[in-house]
C-alpha cells in the first residue's frame, strides 16, 4: 500500500472528526428534541385532531391541509399534514424540523414539534385563534367597487389604523429575527398576508417559516411551490432565482403598501394613474400625494405621519435592486424612530429594464444606508422628513413626505406582476 503523505493523513483525521462533530451534534439535537417533547407519536395527533376529521380542518395550502387539534396538557394546535412533495427521509425531515421548532419570537408561529410516521410527516403548530390577514384585510368587495356594508362595518372595526401599523412593525421584528437572530438564519421566501396570522391580541405572527429546507430542492414541482407566491416575489427572484434575505424584504415592501391601500397586489384593480399597486404607491409618492392610497375604511383612525413613513418603507422595500433595499434591521429602526429622514426610493420594477441601468444609489442624511448599489450618488440624493403627528380626518393630502429635491420621473412603466 502506498505511504499515506502527511496531508492525506491530516486530512482524514479532519474529516474523521468532522464526521464525529456531526453525529455529535445529531444526537444532541436528539437529546434535545427528546426533552423537550418536540418529536409527536402520530396516535398523539390523530386523537387531537379527531383522526383528522374533516370538521377540524381550518384549510388547505400548497403545502397540504391543517388540522385544529387539542393536546392532551389542553394546548391547542393546528397541525399540517405535509403532501407529496415533502417526502424527504424521515431522519432528513426530523433533523430539520428539529432545527425549525428551536425557532422562538414573538412574531414568528411557534413550531411545538413534528411527527414522522411510515411516509406521513407532520408539523404540529401553536394554533393561532384569529384570521389570517388576507381574510381581514382583501374582504371581497361588491359588484359596485365599494366593499359590502357588513364587510365594510368589519374591516373599519377590526383593521384601524393601530392595528395595521403594530402588523407592519410586528412582522418587520419576526423576519429580522429570522434573517439574524434565529440560530440558523432563515429566509422565508413566502411572506405575503395569508401567512401572516393574528393571535387573540392581534399580535402578528409569520406562519410557513423555514418550508424550503423541508421540502427537497431537486422536485420540480415543490420548487415552484416553494419558490413563492405572485404579486410578493422579489424580480431578482423571478427572473434569475438570485434569492437572498432582500427577497423578503420586498415581500414585506409589497405587504406594507397592501396594508395601507387594502388592496391586493396580484388583483390590483388599474385606476387612472397606474397598473399596479407599487406603480401607483410610487407614482402618488413623486407627486407627494403618498395619502391617497390610503384605505377609506382606516382614514378616520389614521396617522398621517405613520401612513407616509410606511408608504416610503414600502417603496425603500420593493425598489428593483436589492442592494438598495434596506436590510430588516434598518427597517425596525426606521419604524421605532421618529421623526426620521429617509433617502428618496428609486422605481420599483423589474430588473434589467432601461430604468435600472441608469439607476444609481441614493442616501439620505440620517441613516446610513451601508448599501449602495455602486458607490455612486445620483442627482437625485433627496431625503424625505415626517415631521408631525396628527390623525387624519378624511384629508388625503396633508402631512405628505417634504421631498428636498424630486428625481425625475421616468417615462418607462414597469410592474412586478407576472
Ligand atoms: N398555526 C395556525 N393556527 C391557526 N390557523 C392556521 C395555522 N396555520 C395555518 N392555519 C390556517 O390553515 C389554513 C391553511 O394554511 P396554510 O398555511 O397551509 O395555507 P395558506 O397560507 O392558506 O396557503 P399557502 O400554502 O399558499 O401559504 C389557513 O386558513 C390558515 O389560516
Amino acid at each position: 500500500m502506498k505511504p499515506r503523505t502527511f496531508l492525506e493523513s491530516l486530512m482524514k483525521r479532519i474529516f474523521r472528526r468532522r464526521d464525529r462533530a456531526e453525529a455529535k451534534e445529531e444526537e444532541d439535537l436528539e437529546a434535545i428534541a427528546a426533552k423537550e417533547q418536540k418529536m409527536f407519536k402520530y396516535e398523539t395527533l390523530m386523537a387531537a385532531t379527531r383522526n383528522f376529521s374533516p370538521k377540524q380542518r381550518l384549510g388547505e395550502g400548497g403545502f397540504g391541509p391543517v388540522f385544529k387539534g387539542r393536546l392532551e396538557d389542553g394546548r391547542e394546535v393546528a397541525v399540517k399534514r405535509l403532501g407529496r412533495g415533502s417526502r424527504q427521509g424521515g431522519r432528513e425531515f426530523t433533523n430539520e424540523a428539529m432545527l425549525l421548532s428551536r425557532v422562538q419570537h414573538r412574531n414568528v408561529v411557534n413550531l411545538y414539534g413534528y411527527c414522522s410516521h411510515a411516509d406521513e410527516r407532520l408539523l404540529v403548530y401553536e394554533y393561532v385563534p384569529n384570521e389570517s390577514l388576507d381574510k381581514l384585510l382583501f374582504s371581497r368587495r361588491g359588484g359596485g367597487g365599494g366593499d359590502e356594508p357588513e364587510v365594510g362595518r368589519r374591516r373599519v372595526e377590526l383593521m384601524d389604523w393601530k392595528r395595521r401599523y403594530e402588523v407592519i412593525v410586528g412582522v418587520a421584528r419576526g423576519l429580522l429575527y429570522l434573517h439574524e437572530d434565529a440560530h440558523t438564519p432563515i429566509i422565508h421566501r413566502d411572506i405575503k398576508a395569508s401567512n401572516i396570522l393574528l393571535d387573540d391580541r392581534w399580535v402578528p405572527k409569520i406562519a410557513d417559516f423555514g418550508m424550503a429546507r423541508l421540502f427537497p430542492e431537486d422536485l420540480t414541482h415543490v420548487n415552484t411551490r416553494v419558490a413563492g407566491t405572485n404579486g410578493y416575489m422579489a424580480p431578482e427572484y423571478v427572473m434569475h432565482g438570485s434569492l437572498s434575505a432582500k427577497a423578503d424584504v420586498f415581500s414585506f415592501g409589497v405587504l406594507v403598501l397592501e396594508l395601507i391601500s387594502g388592496q391586493k397586489n396580484s388583483s390590483f384593480v388599474p385606476n387612472a394613474e397606474a397598473d399596479s399597486l407599487l406603480e401607483w404607491a410610487w407614482k402618488l409618492f413623486k407627486k407627494g400625494r403618498s395619502l391617497e392610497m390610503m384605505d377609506p375604511t382606516m382614514r378616520s383612525t389614521a396617522v398621517t405621519e405613520q401612513v407616509a413613513m410606511c408608504v416610503h418603507i414600502g417603496l425603500l422595500c420593493t425598489q428593483s435592486d436589492p442592494k438598495l433595499r434596506p436590510h430588516m434591521k434598518r427597517v425596525v429602526v426606521i419604524l421605532s424612530k421618529k421623526p426620521s429622514t429617509l433617502e428618496e426610493p428609486l422605481r420599483p420594477g423589474i430588473l434589467g429594464s432601461r430604468y435600472r441601468r441608469r439607476a444609481h444609489g441614493t442616501r439620505g442624511s440620517s441613516y446610513s444606508l451601508g448599501e449602495s448599489s455602486s458607490g455612486t450618488t445620483s442627482a437625485s440624493n433627496s431625503t424625505s422628513t415626517y415631521a408631525s403627528t396628527s390623525n387624519l380626518n378624511n384629508t388625503a393630502t396633508t402631512s405628505t413626505p417634504t421631498t428636498a429635491r424630486s428625481q425625475t420621473p421616468h417615462s418607462e412603466q414597469h410592474s412586478i406582476e407576472h
